[in-house]
């Protein structure tokens, strides 16, 4: 996929989001360069899930606006958004359990398609060269992730580091220029919280920008281009994970909490 990288895909702006008058997220503004790694880090109840649902239009936000590829997202509906080119795993695993892994994956490649309702009643030939290319770009996807050999099993009977994959590759399959992973190794043991670097390393390399919410500081510091940090629903800091590392405000923010129970 090429890509033009350096120039801004996502611009957050003045991004407020109240709950009942409380406001998880506050007046936060910060931007995302095409092809790079954003990691957004912060304690719990910082406002990061808060930030990506209001960019993935699950939240409207009380103020501020969120500008997609020189365009405002406004008010647009969430599978709009998908269309627009924003794609995002969940904290928690959401795969349809009784699909195989690659249907599971061609669901995430219809969101593509251009055949008509007439197209799939009719089994029109764009439609069935359509269904044929999302089962080849399936394959090619769940191989990309490293679970090629898994493609006919079951999703739910999948291992969980595997479904987490699978997850990743059906949020790729609906051709993302920004792809949001929200803790995508949450649950993961060391080796392979170092196998989902790579990985993201390569989706990254493939010409995609990520921007990541991940709890596990090694792999954030290690696999980012940048971070943005969040405290109490306000931006307190944007910088390379150094200069991040070393802010005075990050450092008390996360003060007294072990690494893998921090951002
Ligand atoms: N739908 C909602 N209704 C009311 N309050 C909410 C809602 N969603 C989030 N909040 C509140 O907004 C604040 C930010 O929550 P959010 O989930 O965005 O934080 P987070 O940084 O993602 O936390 P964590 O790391 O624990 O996932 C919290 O105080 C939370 O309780």
């Amino acid at each position: 996929m090429a890509t033009a990288t350096g120039e801004t895909l996502l611009e957050v702006n003045g991004l407020t989001v109240e709950f009942g008058g409380l406001a998880a997220l506050d007046d936060v503004t910060f931007d995302i360069k095409r092809g790079e790694i954003l990691g957004l880090i912060g304690p719990n109840g910082a406002g990061k899930t808060t930030c990506f649902n209001a960019i993935t239009g699950v939240y409207r936000p009380t103020r501020g606006t969120v500008t997609f590829d020189g365009a405002p997202l406004g008010k647009i509906k969430q599978h709009k958004i998908t269309r627009r080119g924003i794609a995002r795993t969940f904290q928690n695993v959401r795969l349809w359990g009784e699909m195989t892994a690659l249907e599971n994956v061609c669901v995430g490649t219809d969101a593509r398609h251009k055949t008509s309702v007439f197209g799939g009643i009719f089994r029109t030939p764009r439609h069935y060269r359509e269904e044929r290319d999302a089962v080849d770009r399936g394959m090619a996807l769940l191989e990309f992730v490293g679970i090629g050999p898994r493609a006919a099993e079951k999703a739910s009977n999948l291992p969980y580091g595997d479904q987490r994959r699978l997850e990743i590759a059906r949020a790729m399959a609906t051709e993302p220029k920004l792809l949001c992973l929200d803790e995508p190794a949450a649950g993961f043991n060391p080796s392979e919280k170092t196998a989902l670097m790579g990985l993201i390393q390569k989706i990254r390399d493939d010409g995609y920008t990520v921007l990541l919410i991940e709890h596990d500081m090694r792999l954030v510091m290690g696999v980012t281009d940048r971070i943005v940090v969040l405290e109490f629903g306000r931006k307190i800091a944007d910088g390379s994970p150094r200069e991040v590392r070393d802010n005075p405000a990050v450092v008390a923010a996360y003060l007294g909490v072990p690494d893998d129970e921090s951002a």
